[in-house]
């Protein structure tokens, strides 16, 4: 059986159950359920601590899991991302009381309270820079507030948090974090059939999220320009109508481009533009 590992909590908790659940896997209905087992699909779903995923996954007692970016970096682990999954975004970076710090360099000799040390630690030594990092557990914000700390190396998503603390993000980001699906590097998989399956599997999710599928008829002598503006991602399926001055073309549309799309084809005379949702899909 394949044995995959699933945040028990947290930012990356639902997201993770969610898409596993729309990419045809069974998951748990309690959050206080730690293991289910999904036997018609053969895998044992194991809901973990986020931070501890990436240690599992690369002890190679589970085959795959999802977790942060940051947090895989922060492990250690020898786990690998295999794919991005589109979801918990956010930036990990340095900040400090407003106006105080411009410049990593800046760190230098001062006190830096994170719960992520380890991705702290490895960027501070990769520049060169100095600095005795304070591991918290959370709430770190408030680390420089109450004097533990001269600054911060946090999770910031929409700023909200730092703001409220008085604190101002400086310098590059430390790294661009989203929910990742990590495998135990060299392989050693039980079951590589299954795990190419879930990949394949998520990917078709990725792909039924960020995509429509456009429907339209067209004027048969307008079916380049019409098909320029839809390429599709092979190449546009275009059926002949029963009148033969017309042609329905169906292709598939980035989400985001569905209007500007609409707009581009009724501007160059297509009609009838219908627009479908991807229920699933595998490229
Ligand atoms: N607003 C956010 N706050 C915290 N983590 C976030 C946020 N958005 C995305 N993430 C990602 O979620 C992961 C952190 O998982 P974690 O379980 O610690 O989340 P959490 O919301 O901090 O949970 P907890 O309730 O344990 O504090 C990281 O990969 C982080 O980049
Ligand atoms: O930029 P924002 O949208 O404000 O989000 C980022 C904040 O959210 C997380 O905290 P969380 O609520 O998980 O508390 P914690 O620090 O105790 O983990 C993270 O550690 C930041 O503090
Ligand atoms: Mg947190």
């Amino acid at each position: 059986m394949l044995r995959v590992a699933i945040p028990n909590k947290g930012s990356l908790s639902e997201s993770a159950s969610t898409m596993m659940r729309e990419a045809g896997y069974a998951q748990r209905r309690d959050t206080k359920e730690l293991v289910l087992t999904d036997a018609d699909n053969g895998v044992e779903f194991f809901y973990l601590r986020p931070r501890d995923v990436a240690v599992y996954v690369g002890e190679g007692t589970v085959d795959l899991g999802i977790t942060g970016r940051d947090l895989l970096r922060d492990s250690g682990s020898t786990a690998e991302e295999v794919l991005q999954l589109g979801f918990g975004g956010s930036t990990f970076r340095f900040a400090a009381p407003a106006g105080t710090m411009t410049s990593v360099q800046d760190v230098a000799g001062r006190r830096v309270a994170t719960s992520y040390a380890g991705l702290v630690q490895s960027h501070l030594s990769e520049l060169g820079v100095q600095a005795s990092v304070v591991r918290l557990d959370g709430a770190v914000e408030t680390a420089v507030t109450l004097g533990v700390a001269d600054l911060i190396a946090d999770v910031v998503e929409t700023g909200t948090t730092l703001r409220n603390a008085g604190l101002e993000v400086f310098g590059e980001p430390i790294l661009r974090s989203e929910a990742v699906l990590v495998r135990r590097c060299q392989g050693g998989t039980a079951d590589p059939g299954a795990v190419e399956t879930m990949i394949r599997r998520l990917q078709g999710v990725l792909v039924a999220r960020q995509y429509v599928l456009v429907d339209y008829d067209c004027p048969a002598d307008l079916v380049d320009a019409a098909t320029a503006i839809t390429p599709g991602l092979e190449s546009p399926t275009v059926s002949p109508l029963r009148d033969p001055a017309w042609v329905a073309v169906r292709s598939m549309v980035p989400r985001r481009r569905t209007n500007a799309v609409m707009d581009e084809l009724y501007r160059i005379g297509a009609r009838a533009i219908l627009v479908t949702d991807i229920a699933a899909c595998r490229l």
